[in-house]
């Protein structure tokens, strides 16, 4: 199709304000192809910064309802632009015109946000705690700060959490619409006591253990399963750490409070629920994305499940015509887990103080991700940040359930001095679980102290778990493992054995994995000394079936072993 180069850019100030111009582009029909779209916006992008860029005040971009006290604060720093119900595309088109973006849990803030934010954005706002709706691998890349609200909403969600376990257990929904419809059904919605009923909270961390709490106050008996909380802090609310077994096995009521990560996406399962009492009853205040909700409307309709209450879906709104929602034993609420007054209230406050702090400069205590640093030391750092990233995800994968984190001790070895070193950054990513170094490190140190390991040969001799590493060819390398040392790439995933260092060891496990289908990338052996003593690392692009690990943690040589996503 033949092109011609004339196309029309209209621009409408509405109001006459550059941080609330309403745009659009119009141009002739030929040229309507994707690829040619996007070069117009981009060009449209770049001259609406220009434009931007004459208002010396930052714009923040507020793309779902935020409470007062939080925009008025926004206000008195920024210029505010709330547009809410903006499709993904108009999210992009705006957002090269922000300085920072406040989000609830409805806006996916997508790796393509970042790239279109062409280095503009600084600072994405969670208003709210759960950050999954935002891709933080490309917020760190392009040196974006991401910062949430941790607190404000606690109480509110618990409570909505409790709101829903006693409703559920009395069929308060279900009995309203009866009597609404003009029925009077006692005998139908004869429900069951809570009293004396064990509660598996699972996930116990600031809204699990408001549950907790709450719980034992209507009388229940509360067990939790939480691999990283201490017991300590459960025990002084009366609360029992169990194994995930344990709590799913003995509960008659199940409470989920965990974020959504690939560690818990599809956590409650066919396999999961096949384990739980027969009429088991589920909350989920979490999200929906932890349970496989075909796998839920099975386990409702064989009655291992008898009730569901759902606050979250894995897609919201859920489909008009979902089977787990229309079920006759399930009731629903749409994400109000956090909608109080007094939690939107304290959340506006709490994020537009955090974002209005990032944007001066000032290092944010909510970071989850990368601290804001310049685009020049980004650069430098890019490799180290990978490589802690992963350092500590590995470490925190080999705590034993039950045994909680007490401490982490981060170690470098620098060419720079000790002044170079700036430990507040260190300080706000070991708080958010993602450790990363800074300047010229050669060699990168993780340990957790006071801990029991899944993989005991973790354990150093000083008895903490310890994982070292080093950037090699730009690329995250494991060096040390306990007291063994190993020289991988930190690359998909690990299993590592311990085992006694003997010949063909590596054919008896690779031909498992061979005919489970999973792909060796690596094997490597490090040894204390020969025939003694050996871990042995292997690198595997899928995630091996659980019937293949159990057989190679059969073969007589292999003392223990665990699989481990990086
Ligand atoms: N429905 C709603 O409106 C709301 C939902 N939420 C959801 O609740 C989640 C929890 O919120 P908070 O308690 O404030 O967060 P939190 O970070 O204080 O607690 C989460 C707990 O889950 C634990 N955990 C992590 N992986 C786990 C696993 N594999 N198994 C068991 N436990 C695991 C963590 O150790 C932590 O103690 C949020 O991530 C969010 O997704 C939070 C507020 C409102
Ligand atoms: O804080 C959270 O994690 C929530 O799920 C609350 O979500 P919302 O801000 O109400 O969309």
């Amino acid at each position: 199709m033949a092109a011609t180069s004339s196309w029309n850019l209209m621009f409408t100030p509405n109001p006459p304000s550059p941080s609330s111009l309403s745009w659009k582009l119009s141009f002739p029909s030929p040229f309507t192809s994707a690829h040619f779209q996007r070069r117009q916006n981009r060009t449209a992008e770049r001259f609406l910064v220009f434009a931007a860029m004459m208002d010396a005040k930052p714009t923040v971009l507020v793309t779902e309802k935020l409470g007062d006290a939080g925009l008025e604060l926004l206000k008195t720093f920024s210029n505010v632009d709330c547009s809410y119900n903006l499709s993904p595309e108009e999210l992009c088109t705006k957002i090269s015109l922000c300085d920072a973006l406040i989000v609830r849990s409805g806006t996916k803030v997508t790796r393509e946000v970042f790239e279109r934010s062409s280095g503009r954005l600084k600072v994405v706002g969670r208003a709210g705690v759960g950050i999954d709706n935002v891709d933080l691998s490309a917020a760190t890349e392009h040196g974006c700060l991401v910062v949430n609200a941790p607190t404000a909403n606690t109480i509110a969600a618990a409570e909505h959490g409790i709101a829903l376990l006693t409703s559920m257990a009395r069929s308060i929904a279900q009995a309203d619409a009866s009597v609404k419809s003009g029925k009077w059904q006692r005998s139908k919605y004869v429900g069951v006591s809570l009293l004396g009923k064990t509660l598996a909270v699972i996930g116990f961390g600031k809204v699990g253990s408001e549950v907790a709490r709450r719980a034992k106050g209507l009388g229940m008996n509360v067990i939790a399963h939480d691999p990283y909380a201490p017991a300590d802090r459960a025990h002084a609310i009366g609360v029992e750490l169990v194994r995930f077994e344990e709590a799913i096995s003995s509960a008659d009521f199940i409470s989920l409070h965990m974020p959504l990560t690939p560690a818990t996406s599809k956590m409650f399962n066919d396999e999961t629920f096949s384990k739980m009492k027969k009429g088991v009853r589920i909350v989920n205040v979490a999200r929906g994305g932890v349970i496989d909700e075909k796998a839920l409307v099975r386990a409702l309709d064989s009655g291992i499940v008898a009730q569901a209450a759902l606050d979250v879906f894995t897609e919201e709104p859920p489909p008009t015509d979902s089977k787990l929602v229309q079920h006759e034993n399930v009731i629903a609420t749409p994400h109000l887990g956090a909608s109080t007054t007094e939690a939107q209230d304290g959340v506006a406050i709490e994020i537009a103080e955090a974002v209005v702090g990032a944007l001066k400069g000032e290092l944010a205590a909510t970071a989850v991700n990368a601290p804001m640093v310049p685009a020049e030391v980004l650069l430098e750092l890019a490799p180290f940040v990978v490589l802690a990233e992963k350092l500590g995800r590995l470490a925190v994968q080999l705590v034993a359930g039950g045994s909680g984190v007490q401490s982490v001790k981060v170690s470098y070895a620098s060419a720079r001095g000790p002044g170079d070193l700036d430990t507040r950054l260190l300080r706000a990513m070991i708080t958010k679980g993602i450790i990363e170094p800074i300047s010229n490190v050669f060699v990168n140190l993780v340990q957790i102290a006071n801990v029991e390991s899944k993989f005991a040969s973790a354990i150093s001799e000083s008895g903490e778990i310890k994982v070292q590493g080093r950037v090699k060819d730009r690329k995250p390398h494991l060096t040390m493992i306990g007291s063994f040392g190993v020289d991988v790439s930190m690359e998909g995933s690990l299993i590592l054995c311990r085992q006694v260092d003997q010949p063909g060891m590596i054919g008896k496990v690779g031909s498992i994995l061979g005919e489970e289908n999973v792909n060796v990338s690596f094997m490597t052996v490090g040894r204390i000394a020969p025939r003694k003593q050996a871990v042995m690392t292997i690198g595997v692009d899928e995630e091996p079936s659980k019937e293949a690990l159990k057989r190679i943690g059969e073969i007589t040589a292999i003392e223990e072993f665990v699989f481990l996503k990086l």
